[in-house]
C-alpha cells in the first residue's frame, strides 16, 4: 500500500470524531484496533477528561495499552454484561451490503468476538476503504493454530485462494496474534459471494476465525472530500 497522505489521516480522524461524539454517558464501548480506531480512542479519551463516564472493552493489547494510558476505564470482554456500541475500523467495506473485511492489524478474532457481543457495531473509515466487492484490494486474513498451519493453508488454496503466511520484517518470522496464533493472508480476488466463502472457511480444521464480517456492521461512518456520511444497514 502507498504511504498514507495527510488528507487520508484527516478523513480517518473526522470519521472517528463523529463516531466518538455519539457515545452516550454510561455506555460500555468496544474499542477497535488500527489507526482509525486509535483516533476513536483518543477522541473518547478527550470526552472522558471532560466528564463522560464510559467503560471500554479493548479488542487488542495495543488498544488496551493506548486506552489505559489515556485514562479510559477498561473491562475484559468476559466481565462485560453488555456492550452498547463498538467502534472499529476496517480494511474494506462493501457499499451495497455493509459487509466488511478486517484483520490487517491482526486483531480480527478479538474484534469479531467483541463485535458480535455488541448491541451496535459502528465501522469508521475514510472513503478509500469503500469497494464494490470485498477482496478487491486486500487478502482475507485467516487466523489459524500454529500447529500444522500448512494443513488449513492447503484447504484454503483448494477454495481458490493464494495463501501467504503473514510474517514480520526484517527477519520474516511468523506474525503471532494476541491469542498466540498465526495469520494466513488469502487472496481470493474480488469475492462474488462473501457469505458463502465465510461459511466455507469456517469449516476448515485449524481455522479459528477469518476477517469477513458478514451482516455484523449496523452503521458505517465514511469520511470523504465532501465531509462525513453515515451509511446504515437496511
Ligand atoms: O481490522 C483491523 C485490525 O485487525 C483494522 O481495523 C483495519 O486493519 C483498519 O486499520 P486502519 O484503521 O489502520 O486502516
Amino acid at each position: 500500500m502507498p504511504p498514507e497522505g495527510d488528507e487520508q489521516t484527516r478523513r480517518k480522524r473526522a470519521a472517528a470524531e463523529r463516531a466518538a461524539s455519539a457515545v452516550q454517558d454510561g455506555a460500555v464501548v468496544g474499542l477497535g484496533t488500527g489507526s482509525t480506531a486509535e483516533c476513536v480512542i483518543q477522541a473518547l479519551a478527550e470526552r472522558v477528561k471532560e466528564g463522560l463516564r464510559i467503560v471500554g472493552v479493548p479488542t487488542s493489547l495495543r488498544s488496551e495499552r493506548l486506552a489505559r494510558s489515556l485514562g479510559i476505564p477498561l473491562i475484559d470482554l468476559q466481565d462485560a454484561t453488555r456492550i452498547d456500541v463498538t467502534i472499529d475500523g476496517a480494511d474494506e467495506v462493501a457499499v451495497g451490503t455493509l459487509d466488511v473485511l478486517k484483520g490487517h492489524g491482526g486483531a480480527l478474532l478479538r474484534e469479531k468476538l467483541v463485535a458480535v457481543a455488541s448491541e451496535r457495531e459502528v465501522i469508521v473509515v475514510d472513503d478509500t476503504k469503500l469497494v464494490e466487492r470485498l477482496g478487491s484490494r486486500f487478502a482475507v486474513p485467516v487466523e489459524v493454530v500454529p500447529f500444522g498451519w500448512r494443513v488449513p493453508a492447503q484447504a484454503l488454496e483448494a477454495l481458490g485462494g493464494r495463501v501467504a503466511l503473514r510474517s514480520v520484517p526484517p527477519e520474516g518470522e511468523p506474525f503471532v496474534t494476541d491469542n498466540g496464533n498465526y495469520i494466513l493472508d488469502v487472496d481470493f480476488g474480488p469475492i462474488a459471494n462473501p457469505a458463502a466463502l465465510a461459511n466455507e472457511i469456517k469449516t476448515i480444521t485449524g481455522v479459528i476465525e477469518h476477517g469477513l464480517f458478514i451482516g455484523i456492521a449496523h452503521e458505517v461512518i465514511v469520511a470523504g472530500a465532501q465531509g462525513v456520511e453515515v451509511l446504515t444497514r437496511g
